[in-house]
């Protein structure tokens, strides 16, 4: 569960990214973070995962204030940011097992992990391999198990699906929907809409760092003529789709 309560962030004084947005994340549910370039979805991702402070505000991952304890609360999510190019010169396994040391994960539940994660993203060959030698999609699929390795109960993915192929995507998506249906929360940004429309069983919409929407897509169609298809309703919402 994830609870955004009143949070604002700004870059220098011009800029607002996130203007006093209340929202929230249930357990159980996987919850798609929609909105245009530009809108405040990463910026929103940061402060939630605590690598951007807000200017006020609060961030509550499973009751825990993640600028107040920020160690205790990094111990309930996994994240899988927009970027897979990190730790390019550790080995594929290499990389898992410090993912795994930092959680105390015991060794035979890594193993275990290591073992079907890797047969379901078709990597297993190349965990012997440094991540620098690994293609983009190989890149994020790596960052995905290491974010999964300690069963966090909440899972925060930005762009998920970006640079996975057709099979990898399929995989993600069931992982996904597997991690909301044994009751632990999945959060995930996009501006694929259907992929949201699939997906997700609530959608947040942000727009120019306001929040527009928050609920399920049908409680969203509900708000408009029923012939308006959802592509409609989102560009309806958030303009012409660009903010910059
Ligand atoms: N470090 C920064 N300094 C100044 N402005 C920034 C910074 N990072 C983001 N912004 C601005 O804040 C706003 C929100 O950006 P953010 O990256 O959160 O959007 P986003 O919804 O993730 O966009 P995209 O879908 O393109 O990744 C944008 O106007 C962006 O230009």
């Amino acid at each position: 569960m994830i609870e955004i309560n009143h949070v604002t962030k700004r870059y220098g004084k011009e800029k607002t990214a996130v203007a006093d947005a209340v929202w929230n994340v249930p357990d159980g549910k996987i919850t798609g973070f929609i909105g245009p370039n530009g809108a405040g979805k990463t910026t929103t991702l940061k402060m939630i995962t605590g690598v951007l402070k807000p200017d006020s505000g609060a961030i509550l991952i499973n009751n825990i204030d993640i600028v107040k304890s920020p160690l205790k609360a990094k111990e309930q999510f996994g994240y899988v940011s927009d970027t897979p190019d990190n730790f390019l010169r550790l080995k594929g396994i290499e990389y898992l097992n410090f993912m795994a040391d930092i959680y105390n994960v015991p060794s035979d539940k890594r193993n275990e992990f290591i073992d079907a994660y890797s047969k379901r993203f078709g990597i297993e060959q190349s965990l012997g391999d440094k991540i620098l030698s690994y293609s983009h999609g190989m890149r994020q699929k790596i960052m995905i198990m290491g974010a999964l390795i300690h069963s966090p109960s909440v899972w925060i993915l930005d762009e998920p699906m970006t640079g996975l192929d057709p099979q990898a995507s399929y995989e993600l998506k069931q992982m996904m929907k597997e991690h909301a249906a044994s009751g632990k929360s999945v959060l995930f940004s996009t501006h694929v809409l259907e992929v949201a429309e699939k997906l997700c069983d609530n959608v947040v919409i942000i727009r120019k760092g306001e929040i527009k929407f928050m609920g399920t897509l049908d409680e969203l169609k509900l708000q408009y003529p029923k012939d308006m298809g959802l592509e409609m309703i989102f560009l309806e919402l958030t303009g012409d789709g660009k903010d910059n």
